[in-house]
């Protein structure tokens, strides 16, 4: 992956070096996950390598379909040995948002479904609080985009329509719904707001993602990689 950075390398490299012959995996979406499915697929090339993946997305079944990972879906592997993803944010406890891509919410069924959940960033990842740095993008049935828009800003958050940049009109995820961005100014209790969300009719997901990682690779620009159990 020529575009991606030296330390989005080394985590997704660090990431495949977990893989062994006869895993099942997740495979999560990304420029950082797309740099351990490059190194997956050179170690299927070189190493035969034998796994199977569940992909997050439209975007990740076409990598993993460029880098010849075989493919599966959770109908028929109820349980992954590993899921690989990337975050937008990490706090201290190993708390994620996830979603610039959109695609959070097959993400979380993946990580969800997996043993170890094992996240990939770089050194502009981690944060003291979550919310600060990235909006929280929820996923909508469109036409509860009222409801949910005044719940964002009842719970004092500014919330915003995700439009496409390609294309007129809001982006469509790969489930055919919409994505509000929720500008919360910091997410003081992660849990309060997960239950808050997780009540609220129209919403599919969101990218709050409490709970489910197991380990935190970090790679910084010089090659070297820390990995840190939650
Ligand atoms: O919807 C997108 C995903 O949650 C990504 O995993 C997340 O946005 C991190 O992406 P990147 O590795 O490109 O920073």
């Amino acid at each position: 992956m020529p575009n991606a950075s030296a330390a989005k390398q080394a985590a997704g490299t660090a990431a495949a070096d977990l893989v062994e012959s006869g895993m099942t995996l997740g495979l999560g979406t990304g420029s950082t996950t797309a740099c351990a499915l490059e190194a997956l697929g050179t170690r299927i090339q070189n190493d035969g390598l034998d796994i199977v993946g569940v992909p997050t997305s439209f975007a990740a079944e076409r990598l993993a379909n460029q880098h010849d990972i075989p493919l599966t879906t959770l109908d028929d592997v109820p349980r992954l040995d590993l899921a690989l993803d990337g975050a937008d944010e990490v706090d201290p406890e190993g708390r994620l948002i996830k979603g610039r891509g959109a695609a959070h919410t097959r993400e979380k069924v993946v990580a969800h479904a997996a043993e170890r959940f094992v996240v990939l960033i770089d050194p502009s990842k981690p944060v003291d609080e979550l919310g600060h740095a990235f909006p929280l993008p929820i996923e909508i049935v469109p036409m509860a985009l009222g409801p949910v828009q005044r719940l964002i800003e009842q719970l004092g958050g500014h919330p915003e329509l995700r439009m496409g940049a390609a294309k007129d009109g809001p982006v469509i995820s790969d489930q055919g719904l919409w994505i509000v961005d929720a500008h919360l100014d910091g997410i003081t209790d992660p849990e309060a707001l997960n239950r808050t969300l997780n009540d609220q009719p129209g919403i599919l997901d969101h990218g709050l993602f409490l709970d489910l990682a197991t380990d935190i690779l970090c790679g910084e620009a010089n090659g070297s990689v820390t990995h840190t159990v939650v």
